[in-house]
């Protein structure tokens, strides 16, 4: 996950409307922040690990001052997760480029050796979107190189257009180009989010906005254009106006646990309501648990993003829908504890049963995905302490068996529950009464209902296909590499420094 934001305006500063709207997409990524502002001469950069509101201040308005900006929010699923890493990332020629980018690179290994070998480049971290970057920059110059520099856009669509051929894996991009503007694209297969809005200016003319999410839109009175088009790039120049350009041909195959867990109910991506697809979700297990005939008191929702889902099944079977856990907003993440047990002992302190609902009950606990089985496990054991007569838990989505490799935090195969053992296995070291999984068929029915048009999705975390193709030898290295799932690792004291060597993939 990470969340990218950026603004072209022609009247006012965008920093306090890239926080606000940054802070909309917060759930992408929670580990770093950062914004870096145009003000038609210099740049201004601010970036650290942590949550916008505490990287990012009022005294920094009057610093990233400038009309055009970009923003990302991190949630490392390459490199390390040191501050350096942190986003955007900059090279000062061609233009002087700033880039932001959720998703992730497949054939890093074979870009950096190109970047740092054939184009003579010096990369400052392990990040895969530093690479990307150059690749960008090499690209560019090489389209300088053949066109002259009097059409600056037409030598950016060339260099994004070789940027597409060389670069593999899931990516959704945004750039500040000095004296050029603000430029977009998405990978051809358009696995991560973007989307573009727009406002009126007010001296004429229309403002710019760019985001994973609509989501981030109203807050600054922006209204969706569209989503960009996979393999499309799209390039806001300094004087407000808009070009679009279909770099390489695109087929569309968004990735489909965006709409399970990660994207917010109230987004719309690529023309699918992620709410209605997840009452779509609900609507379909409930068929499942009808069909099992139990007999249930209650269903209930594991907070909070199983609600629409745990609602639909309440709606679609006529059981009564309860609220039985209860989560502490004040607790933070739960997974930047050490090692397995305080791991365990973290979603206790996140989430509390509320006894009256669990006592002499039977109770069917929903959440959207079952991925290690540390939180579920978790839940059953305390909704038993809490005098559940039968516990049966039902996974919203399909068993999680292959890891993504496209900007999604999951843990390598051997960690994944659903990885070698059968139903009624996990059933059993869940410590669970019934345990149901929603079928893949299914999940892909309730997204593309919104938009019959979607070609397909990815659901390489449930089927193994990785839609953009990934050769055997780099899923073995990735399983045997030192890289773990930021879920595992162990932060580091606050000010000290973060092993960059931990998260490292090659
Ligand atoms: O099987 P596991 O490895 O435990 O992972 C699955 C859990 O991870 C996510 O929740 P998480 O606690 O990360 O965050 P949330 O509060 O946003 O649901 C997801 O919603 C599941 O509850
Ligand atoms: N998951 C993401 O989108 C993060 C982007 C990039 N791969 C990073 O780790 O910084
Ligand atoms: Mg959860």
């Amino acid at each position: 996950m990470c969340g990218i934001l950026g603004i072209a305006s022609r009247d006012t500063d965008v920093f306090a409307e890239i926080y606000d709207g940054l802070l909309m997409l917060q759930h992408r990524g929670q580990d770093a922040s950062g914004i870096v502002t145009y003000t038609g001469e210099f740049f201004r950069e601010r970036k650290e690990n942590g949550l916008v509101k505490d990287v990012f201040g009022p005294q920094d308005a009057d610093t990233l001052t400038g009309k055009t900006g970009i923003g990302h929010v991190r949630y490392p699923t390459a490199g390390s997760l040191s501050a350096a890493e942190a986003q955007p990332f900059f090279v000062n020629a061609p233009y002087g480029i700033y880039l932001v980018h959720n998703g992730n690179i497949t054939n890093t290994a074979e870009q950096r050796e190109k970047v740092t070998g054939k184009y003579s480049r010096h990369l400052r971290t392990t990040s895969d979107s530093e690479i990307m970057l150059n690749v960008l920059a090499d690209k560019v110059a090489d389209a300088i190189k053949v066109n002259g520099n009097a059409e600056p856009v037409r030598n950016i669509f060339a260099g994004v257009k070789m940027t597409m051929e060389r670069i593999q894996g899931a990516y959704s991009v945004l750039c500040m180009i000095a004296g050029v503007g603000m430029l977009a694209f998405r990978d051809p297969n358009g696995i991560r989010p973007l989307s573009v809005g727009k406002r009126p200016a007010e001296s004429g003319g229309e403002d710019f906005c760019f985001a994973s999410e609509d989501v981030a839109f109203g807050i600054n009175g922006f209204e969706k254009l569209r989503d960009v088009k996979p393999g499309e790039a799209i390039l806001v120049d300094l004087d407000g106006n808009m070009h679009t350009f279909q770099a390489v041909e695109g087929k569309l195959t968004p990735c489909i646990f965006e709409y399970v867990y990660l994207a917010r109910p109230d987004s719309m991506m690529d023309g699918v309501s992620v709410y209605k697809t997840q009452l779509r979700m609900g609507q379909a297990l409930a068929r499942q648990i009808q069909e099992a005939g139990l007999e249930i008191d209650s269903i209930i929702p594991v907070p909070d993003s199983a609600r629409p889902v745990a609602l639909e099944v309440a709606n679609s079977t006529g059981i009564r829908y309860r609220e039985g856990l209860v989560k502490n907003r004040y607790v933070g993440r739960t997974f930047i504890m050490p090692g397995q047990a305080e791991r365990q002992k973290s979603v206790r302190r996140k989430l509390n049963a509320i006894p009256l609902e669990f006592k002499g009950r039977n109770v069917l606990l929903i959440d959207d995905s079952i991925v290690r089985g540390n939180t579920i496990k978790k839940i059953v054991q305390m909704c038993r302490d809490a005098g559940a007569k039968k516990v049966y838990i039902a996974s919203a989505s399909p068993p999680v068996k292959y890891p993504n490799v496209y900007g999604i935090d999951m843990p390598t195969k051997h960690e994944l529950i659903a990885n070698g053992l059968s139903i009624e296995e996990i059933r059993e070291e869940l410590g669970a009464d019934a345990l149901f999984y929603q079928k893949l068929e299914d999940l892909i029915w309730a997204a593309q209902e919104g938009n019959p048009d979607i070609q397909g999705f990815d659901c390489s975390c449930f089927d193994g296909n990785y839609v953009t193709g990934v050769t055997a030898e780099y899923l073995d290295a990735l399983e045997g590499s030192s890289r773990v799932s930021a879920k595992i690792q162990d932060m580091p004291a606050p000010g000290a420094s973060w092993n960059a060597s931990k998260l490292a993939t090659g």
